[in-house]
């Protein structure tokens, strides 16, 4: 009996693990969510929901102008199991990219989206995963620093 295909997620999100140097990254940047109530005051990978007619990495250089008020260069998806990403809920599931600040880039700056914006350490990975993540994003988190620590 073959196994049942997985269920295509509703909803992509992207998102984005900004590193302060491309070559040598010491840190990426977590955002901290302003809303809905239920997720304010949680940290998060700067992004949002891919719209219709956009590719995902356009989507995400979109999500960080609009949030951050940056321009990026995206980088190397960090692979999540599904094609679509990382599961996020059942109808959810979002791919993240690293990426660096574009040349002559505004620093990240926390807009309307976000309380506060914050460069977490690679080199200390307990610390990074005691933030009050989205529960959601902690295995990419995981990932993240395994890649980038390796
Ligand atoms: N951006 C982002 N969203 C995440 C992460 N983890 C996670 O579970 N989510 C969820 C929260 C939201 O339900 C959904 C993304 O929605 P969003 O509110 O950021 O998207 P958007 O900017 O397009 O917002 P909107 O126009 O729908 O208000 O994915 C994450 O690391 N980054």
């Amino acid at each position: 009996m073959t196994a049942p295909l997985p269920a295509a997620f509703r909803t992509q999100v992207v998102g984005a693990a900004l590193l302060d140097d491309p070559h040598r990254p010491t840190a990426f940047l977590a955002a901290q969510r302003a809303y809905p109530a239920g997720l304010r005051g949680l940290w998060e990978f700067p992004g949002g929901k891919q719209e219709p007619g956009e590719t995902c990495e356009a989507a995400l250089r979109r999500e960080c102008a609009e949030e951050l008020g940056a321009h990026v260069e995206l980088l190397a998806e960090v692979p999540g199991p599904h094609p679509q990403g990382w599961p996020l809920k059942d109808t959810a599931a979002m791919r993240v990219w690293t990426g660096v600040l574009a040349a002559g880039s505004p620093a990240p700056a926390a807009g309307q989206d976000h309380l506060a914006v914050r460069w977490v350490p690679l080199g200390d990975a307990a610390a990074a995963l005691a933030l009050p993540w989205i529960p959601a994003d902690l295995p990419i988190v995981r990932a993240l620093l395994a890649r980038l620590t390796a």
